[in-house]
């Protein structure tokens, strides 16, 4: 997948949330770390001339809110720097439609919960991570699934994360249990690291593959299998390049 250095936003610092300014033509996705109300607008700024997908204006693109959820330290602020710092490239087939990509990095501590539930409504994906070096938070992912259940809608794009697959000496949690508790709620799953780099955009890059095409597909296009995607294309910890 070729990558290019997504452009600086013009037109003054933007919030942490932002979209970039719209453009014509192509679009590069921006991941920002969203910090505004849970029911800030999924859409950004009406654009003249482009057709609306998210209902209501007259324009053409479309924001979809990730979110990282998981345990304190497993490592969601550093996946979300690491995707970013990564110079992510909108790839063709967002650039071509237009879509804003906004990540909402939550406090995965105790104490923020009820604050991070109200985020949870209106978020089209989210990705669960625990920390292969730490069992206690591979034990949380139920406890996670459940307030997901809850709180989020109910056709969210959900995947599993173990993080620090770096830390092979440190490792507590094997990667064949987190495929199988992925496999007993039917999820996506991969290791990542955000220290290498290793799966990072990839898991971002299926997340966006997904829900693009739950709203975009034309009826003839065969579906995104996003478990297939992730299986193919995801990398063996062992393997050393990101
Ligand atoms: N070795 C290694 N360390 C990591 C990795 N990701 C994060 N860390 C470390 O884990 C610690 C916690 O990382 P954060 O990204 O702040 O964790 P968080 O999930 O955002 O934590 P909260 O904000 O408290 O919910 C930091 O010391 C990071 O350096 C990784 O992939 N590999
Ligand atoms: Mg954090």
């Amino acid at each position: 997948m070729s990558r290019k250095k997504t452009p600086k936003s013009k037109g003054g610092s933007a919030p942490a949330t932002s979209a970039l300014p719209a453009t014509h033509g192509s679009r590069p996705v921006r991941p920002g770390t969203a910090r505004p109300g849970p029911d800030a607008p999924p859409n950004g700024p009406p654009q003249p001339g482009r057709s609306s997908l998210g209902g209501g204006g007259d324009f053409y693109d479309v924001a979809f809110k990730v979110m990282l959820v998981g345990d304190s330290g497993v490592g969601k602020t550093c996946l979300l720097v690491r995707f970013k710092d990564g110079a992510f490239l909108a790839g063709t087939f967002i650039s071509t439609v237009g879509i804003d990509f906004r990540i909402w990095d939550t406090a995965g501590q105790e104490r923020f919960r009820s604050v991070t539930h109200a985020y949870y409504r209106d978020a089209h994906a989210l990705l669960l991570l625990y920390d292969i070096t730490n069992k206690a938070s591979f034990d949380s992912i139920q406890a996670w699934l459940t307030e997901i259940q809850e709180y989020a809608q109910h056709d969210v794009v959900l995947m599993l994360l173990g993080n620090k697959v770096d830390s092979a000496q440190e490792r507590v949690v094997k990667r064949e249990d987190g495929e199988k508790l992925a496999k007993e709620y039917g999820l996506p799953f991969m290791e990542t690291s955000a220290k290498t780099g290793l799966n990072v955009d990839l898991a971002f890059m299926a997340i966006a593959k997904e829900l693009k095409q739950r709203c975009m597909k034309a009826p003839s296009e065969p579906r995104f299998q996003l478990h297939d995607y992730v299986k193919r294309e995801g990398r063996g910890a062992s393997c050393c390049k990101p």
